[in-house]
Order: structure tokens, then sequence, then C-alpha cells
């Protein structure tokens, strides 16, 4: 059982990763892949545990950098936070702090999730701006909005915004709230925030991702009325108080799609287990249109299977049930090997290209015109020394690592350790041949503690 603190190691490890994963490509994979618990659920649902004040136990908790700096920060608001494998024991009957850590806030984006649920509880919250993966400005002002339409007043001064609520009550008040875009994170606020507030609140324009109706769903099983989550409408009835509960986060969608794309680019047959098939629509129906075989097995199965070259699509990322713009680098190594030309528009931010120079390096043929990649296939990658920009871009490169010829090298991991639990170990259970070299003065405990895949493939 591991007590989850706020120390500061945390910020070691955010600093640049100078480990390197080592991988020899070429090799088909088969069998069976292990998909984690969702790790945009799991961040949105343990802050969604301060709402409550009695014990709240979540189960199929991923093991990764992401969720231990969330805990962190939990622990820094003086909450109680236990981990034993993939349970997470919360209590935050004493919410101590209104004001969360920079240093923490500042390196993961879903921090700023504890906004919402400390507001409704204390009825003043402060919490610098956040961070997170450097793929686009990534402002905060639809969550602030919806707060102050709530009753809140909302100040952003030196980087940190200041939120409370007047009246004697110091409750925030149920509102109408229009998105002007269908934020997750938005969504995810005002939710949390509304599950405590007198009256009732409407999203409209909500975001629709089934992180969104995890949370939800989490949050009535605490005992709030949310009505609509998973539709564009959202209605919550504040309630006084929420009690204790278990609950179990749902399966990864990116993590397995990313194996998808594993078993595409490397010709291969692969299983994945557990996942929930529906939340896969856009993502099977691109690797079924670009010649991919992708069976349903049971009710949470999928296999893939790709023998031949597959074909050249277009891709746009919209807001779910679009095409996740979370799978856009891993898709676009995929299409870097297929036939013909291929246009991928990210629409959802506006720095998500950063990994077409990293794939160009490995014989990509990629070129960029402001938001669109156009993506000449060509027969071969060949392995190079590669830099990961950010999470996805990190896992589309070790996908591009599998299918290329001979061995690439991929420095930056503290990005894929946000994001994937035991990648390697994972990989090389399919028949992947990596490994990871741990820089000099990095302890093998040290890295074991989020990546038990050292050994060698
Ligand atoms: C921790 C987490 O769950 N992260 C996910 C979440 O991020 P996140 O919640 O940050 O993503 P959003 O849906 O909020 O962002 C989408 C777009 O809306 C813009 N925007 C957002 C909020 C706001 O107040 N103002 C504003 O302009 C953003 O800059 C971006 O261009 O959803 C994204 C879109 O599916 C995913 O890529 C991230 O993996
Ligand atoms: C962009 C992502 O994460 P975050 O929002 O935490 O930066 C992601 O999971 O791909």
């Amino acid at each position: 059982m591991t007590r989850v603190t706020g120390s500061t190691d945390t910020n070691a490890n955010a600093k640049e990763d100078q480990s390197v994963l080592e991988i020899l490509g070429g090799t088909p994979l088969s069998g069976q892949v292990r998909v984690s618990g969702a790790k945009n659920s799991a961040l949105a649902i343990m802050a969604g545990a301060l709402l409550c004040s009695e014990d709240c136990r979540l189960r199929n908790v991923p093991s990764l950098m992401d969720v231990r700096r969330m805990g962190e920060i939990l622990s820094a608001l003086g909450v109680k936070v236990q981990q034993d494998g993939d349970v997470l024991d919360i209590n935050a009957q004493d919410i101590s702090q209104s004001q969360a850590p920079y240093e923490l806030v500042s390196q993961l984006r879903a921090s700023f999730f504890v906004m919402g649920p400390i507001l409704a509880r204390l009825g003043v919250a402060k919490v610098p701006l956040p961070g997170g993966c450097a793929i686009g400005a990534r402002p905060v002002d639809l969550h602030v909005r919806g707060l102050q339409l709530m009753g809140a007043d909302v100040q952003i001064e030196h980087g940190m915004v200041n939120a409370y609520v007047r009246g004697k009550s110091r409750r925030l008040k149920g509102a109408h709230i229009y998105l002007d875009y269908p934020s997750v994170g938005a969504t995810e606020t005002i939710m949390m925030a509304a599950t405590l507030a007198e009256g009732e609140t409407t999203i409209e324009n909500a975001a629709q991702e089934p992180e969104v109706v995890d949370l939800a769903n989490f949050c009535r099983a605490m005992g709030a009325r949310i009505q609509g989550a998973g539709t564009k409408t959202i209605v919550i009835d504040g309630v006084p108080r929420l009690h204790s509960t278990e609950y179990s986060i749902i399966p990864d969608r990116i993590e397995a799609g990313t194996f998808l794309v594993a078993g595409a680019i490397t010709r291969s047959d692969l299983s994945l287990y557990p996942v929930v098939p529906d939340h896969q629509t856009a993502v099977i129906s691109k690797l079924r249109a670009i010649g991919a075989q992708v069976f349903t097995e049971g009710s949470d199965c999928l296999r893939i299977v790709a023998r031949e070259r597959l074909s050249a699509t277009d891709i746009e990322t919209l807001p779910y049930p679009g095409f996740p713009t979370d799978m856009q680098a891993q898709f676009m190594s995929l299409l870097t090997l297929s036939e013909g030309d291929s246009v991928i528009s990210e629409t959802v931010f506006e720095n998500r290209l950063r990994h077409v120079a990293e794939l160009n390096r490995m014989g990509a043929d990629i070129r960029i015109k402001s938001n669109h990649a156009i993506v000449r296939g060509v027969p071969i990658l060949s392995g190079a020394p590669v830099l990961a920009t950010d999470l996805r871009a990190s896992a589309a490169l070790v996908l591009a690592g599998l299918a290329a010829q001979g061995k690439t090298i991929i420095k930056g991991l503290q990005h894929l350790d946000r994001g994937y639990e035991n990648l390697e170990m994972k990989l090389q259970k399919v028949g992947a041949r990596l490994r990871r070299i741990q820089a000099e003065g990095k302890s093998e405990d040290e890295s074991a503690k989020l990546n038990s895949s050292t050994l060698a493939g």
C-alpha cells in the first residue's frame, strides 16, 4: 500500500528523461494485449472524488506518471490518497487547502479539473493555469465562463485563477451554459461544479467523449443527479452532498487505438482486451477503410488482422464521436507506409503536428500546410534517433520504430510515461523487440515504479 504524498520528486521526474527506448523494427506481433484503465477518465474522476467528503474507492486506475502527479496534487490539498495496484482510495473529508500547488499543476493539464470541485465544496479555489502537452495554447476561458455563469467571481492574476462564491451559503447556483466549443475539460469542470450547486444546470453543446460519461457515472454513483452525459445537452440537478462509492474506470480507448495501429503498421494479428468497441467506432472505420480487418470478439475484445500493405485515406480530427485528436499522430505513422497520398487535418489543437519532422527523419514523406499534413506513402521507414515532443507523438514514434528497418532510438520518454502503462512490457509480450536504456544515475527502481519493462526484449 503506497501513501501518495506531495513530495517534490515529481518535479525531478518531469524534467527531460535522458533514458532512451531502443526499438528493433520489422517483427510482426501476435497475441493479446491487456488494455489499462483510461488516463483521461481516471484524472477527471480523481478530481471528482473531491466533491465527496466520504471514502471513494477507484478501481482499474492505470499506473501512470499523470495519475501519480494528480495524487500528489490531491495530497497537497490535504486529501488522503492511497494506492494499491490499480485500486486508489481517496478521502476528501478535509480539504485543508483551497490553493493547488503551482509546481504540480504546471505539469499536468488535468490538474485544472480540481477547480470545479474545490469551488463547489469550499466556495473558494485558487488553481494555477495548467500545463500538459505542448500541443496548443489551451486556454481555460470556457471553464471560467461556466463558473462565472454559476455565480463565481473569477480573476486571473499572475498565472493564478482565483475563484470565490459570494453569499452566505457560498454555494454555486445552477445556470444555463452554452459552450462555444464542446471542450472536454470545460464540460467536466462545469458538470462537477454543478453537482453540488443550488438548482439546475444545463450544459449545451457539451463534449460527448466517453470520459465525460465515465465522470458523470462516477458522480451519479456518489448520488449526483446528472442526465444526458454522452449527448450534446447535459442537465445536472444540484444536491447538497454526495456519498461514498466504489467505481471502476473504463478501458483506455486511446491506448487500445494505439495497439490497433501497432497491429496494422506491423502487419500483424493482435487482440486487445478489455475494450468498449463502441468507443472505437471512428478509429475502426478508418482502419477498415484502408484495408485492415477489425473484428469484435465478444463484447469487450477487438482483434486486428493486417497482412497486406494498407491504402491511403484522409483524416480530420474532431470532437467525439469524430476521429480523436489523441489518435492523430499514431495514424500518421501508419499512413506514412500506406500506398498513396493521405491528408490529415488537425482541427482540435493548433500545434499538434510536431511529430512530422521526426517521422520524416525516419524516411517518411510528409509536408505541412497550415493545419494539414500531406502524407505521401513510402514503401519503408528506416530506424533513426528521434525525439518525442508530446505524449501521442511519442506513441507515434514507437509505432514507426516497430515497423521501420533497423534500430530506432527514442528520446523524451517523460512524455510516453505520462500516458502509457508498461508500454514496453506489453509490446514485448506480443513479440516486439525493444528495451529501455536507463539514463546514467537513474535507478532501475525509480523507473520500475512506472515501467517494469526494463529487460531487453
Ligand atoms: C486530460 C484530458 O482529458 N485531456 C484530453 C482533453 O483535453 P482538454 O480538456 O484540454 O481538451 P478540450 O476539449 O478542452 O480542448 C479542445 C479545444 O478547445 C480549446 N479550448 C478548451 C477549453 C477552453 O476553455 N477554451 C478553449 O479554447 C482548446 O484550446 C482546444 O483547442 O480533451 C482533448 C480533446 O479530446 C484530448 O486531446 C486530451 O487528451
Ligand atoms: C493531450 C493529452 O493529454 P493532456 O490533455 O493531459 O495534455 C493526451 O492524452 O493525448
